[in-house]
């Protein structure tokens, strides 16, 4: 069990019976999985672990995934809607430390306050004059209030990421799979349509074979030379290879990521740039995603165990 810290693992082992892979020296835990599977009645998913036909065949006493993922296409859920096994995702436990991440990324690609920092240790013996200390960086003048923002994505994440920047000002609008009833922004249903009338976008949409490189060369050439793009759904929603090429020839304004198309490989020609603000798929990484991840969890190994109804379950049909 990589993800969970030690504590968490004991506190399931002295509430359930507990059978970790990641104890066995068996690297690849297969004899170790073979001899317990006909036990098994429920799979804890650990991170993205892909969950292949192949296992589930193996794991014949299997009832019910807990995922630890808002995304659970690692797992085979056409398998588990057949062997009627039931899935179970973290739902909204994540949505507001996601949506801090985009925002923050997105400030700090305007006001490079990264870069910045970065570049305090470069100047020695300047005087404290703070105006002439300030002039010698190049001066942002990015204004966050008053920005167009387009919001792919009006799901979990999507919408407190836009309760947190109409604080700033902004001006939102955005595009999902369908318009929702309960949104009062603008609505595109054509990506193309939002770029054109935004000033920043914040991807966050799930990633589909529909939704593969939504962000193209033409979309991002469409957003323009002082357009940003934040990412903190999945890599592959950029076309990761056409944005490298945009921001080197300066053809958009900045982007500030979580999620890279290839993890953990980071372009290398994203390093050599002013205009970025990198970070490693991290925005769940905080005390409370885990807390709350592992209540979650808790909640419906009891809950299953008692017969009860679970939280979180993934539609299958
Ligand atoms: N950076 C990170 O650590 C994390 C990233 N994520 C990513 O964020 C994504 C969104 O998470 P939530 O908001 O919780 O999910 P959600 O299910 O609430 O929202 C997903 C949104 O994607 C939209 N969508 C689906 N197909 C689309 C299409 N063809 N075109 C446009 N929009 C489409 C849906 O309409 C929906 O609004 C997840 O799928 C996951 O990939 C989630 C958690 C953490
Ligand atoms: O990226 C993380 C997830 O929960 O999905």
């Amino acid at each position: 069990m990589k993800y969970f810290h030690f504590p968490f693992k004991h506190r399931l082992a002295t509430q359930f019976n507990l059978f970790d892979p990641f104890d066995s020296l068996d690297s690849t835990c297969s004899s170790l999985l073979c001899r317990h599977a006909h036990n098994i009645r429920v799979l804890l998913c650990v991170d993205p672990t892909p969950v292949s036909s192949d296992l589930l065949s193996l794991l014949l006493a299997l009832e019910l995934i807990v995922g630890s993922t808002v995304d659970v296409d690692h797992i085979n859920l056409p398998e588990c809607g057949r062997c009627g096994i039931t899935v179970t995702n973290v739902g909204v436990a994540f949505s507001e430390d996601v949506a801090d991440l985009a925002v923050g990324l997105l400030i700090d690609v305007l006001r490079k306050i990264s870069l910045v920092t970065a570049s305090l240790s470069l100047l020695p013996g300047l005087k404290p004059v703070i105006t002439h200390w300030a002039l010698r960086f190049n001066l942002t003048h990015n204004w966050i209030g008053g920005k167009r923002v387009g919001v792919v994505g009006m799901g979990k994440i999507g919408s407190e990421v836009v309760k947190r920047l109409q604080a700033f000002g902004c001006i939102i609008s955005y595009n999902s799979k369908r318009k929702k009833s309960a949104i009062p922004f603008p609505y595109y249903p054509d990506v193309y349509e939002l770029v054109v009338n935004s000033d920043v976008l914040v991807v966050c949409c799930a990633l589909t074979e529909e939704t593969h490189h939504i962000i193209n060369k033409d979309v991002m050439t469409a957003l323009g030379k002082e357009g940003v793009i934040i990412n903190v759904g999945r890599g592959a929603l950029i076309d990761e290879k056409e944005m490298v090429k945009l921001l080197v020839r300066g053809e958009i304004g900045g982007v500030g990521l979580d999620v890279f198309e290839n993890e953990p490989h980071v372009p290398k020609e994203l390093f050599q740039l002013d205009n970025i603000v990198l970070s490693p798929h991290c925005a769940v990484a905080t005390p409370e995603c885990f807390d709350a991840l592992e209540e979650l969890i808790v909640f419906n190994l009891k809950a299953f165990f008692a017969n009860k109804t679970l939280w979180l379950m993934v539609n299958l049909e």
